[in-house]
């Protein structure tokens, strides 16, 4: 192609024209964004509510409920079935950045709740062009209403719902290389989650935790150079979000 300066002025001003057309994010799309305001505003009602039992426990109790979750993470969702425990807006926000940043074509998804998440990483594979996000849930209320959600936004011919149990629906991988991994779902299965999958990461690949300080053994594991790993803790949200890239 000829360099710019050889062109005529007003030939040059129009390609300017052209490359300065501004492209509305699908994130920040009417319908996106309103399905988002309106979920995070429900979130932070209904689980102000959900929450408030385990708020007004002393910080013993509190650990013993979160230690039984270990061996029994199963009862601890359930009880909480109507709590959607999103990501924030900030970490949603960066989730779109980095799926558009590795041009994601494959996300992974532990843990779908309402979608408020998925939303974010769906958004990201419709500007990325398309692709496919594998989420799952074992609340099979909380399947049916993210799956509603991302039918508002426009988004849900680009995700795949696989309901149950983690360890089982993703025992094999999705069928083609894992860009972008996001673990949110139960604390005590990041790293089991995260060893069944390792073979089924692309180089380069992204992992992303939520929560990340109740799964200090991941933390320890990404952090550790031999696995193969750089990773960081994001500044928000109590430096409690953790993201890697893969070697
Ligand atoms: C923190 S919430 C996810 C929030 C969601 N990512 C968002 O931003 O809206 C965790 C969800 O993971 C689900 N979950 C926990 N352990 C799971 C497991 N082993 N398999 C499938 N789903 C699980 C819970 O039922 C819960 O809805």
């Amino acid at each position: 192609m000829q360099p710019l300066h050889w062109m005529h002025a007003s030939s040059r001003r129009k390609i300017r024209c052209k490359e300065n057309t501004t492209m509305i994010a699908t994130l920040h799309s009417p319908k996106v964004a309103g399905v988002l305001e309106h979920l995070f505003a429900d979130a932070a009602k209904v689980d102000h509510e959900e929450l408030a039992p385990f708020q007004a426990m002393s910080r013993a109790d509190r650990d013993a409920v979160f230690a039984s979750m270990k061996d029994d993470y199963r009862t601890f969702y359930r009880k909480m079935n109507r709590a959607y425990l999103p990501v924030s807006a900030e970490f949603g926000r960066f989730l779109y950045v980095l799926a558009r940043t590795r041009d994601a074509k494959t996300i992974v998804e532990f843990g779908t709740s309402f979608g408020i998440s998925t939303i974010h990483l769906a958004a990201a594979l419709r500007d990325n062009g398309g692709g496919r996000l594998v989420t799952t849930e074992f609340e099979p209320t909380k399947t049916e209403r993210a799956r509603k959600n991302l039918t508002d936004a426009g988004l849900v011919d680009l995700v795949e719902f696989r309901d149950g149990d983690a360890l089982e629906t993703l025992r094999d991988g999705v069928g083609a290389p894992i860009d972008l991994l996001l673990l949110d779902g139960a604390k005590p299965l990041y790293m089991p989650l995260l060893e069944r999958l390792v073979s089924h990461l692309a180089p380069g690949a992204v992992v992303a935790a939520d929560n990340a300080k109740d799964s200090p053994e991941l933390v320890a594991h990404l952090r550790n150079p031999a696995n193969g790993y750089v990773s960081l803790s994001i500044p928000w949200d109590g430096d409690d979000n953790e993201v890697a890239v893969r070697a």
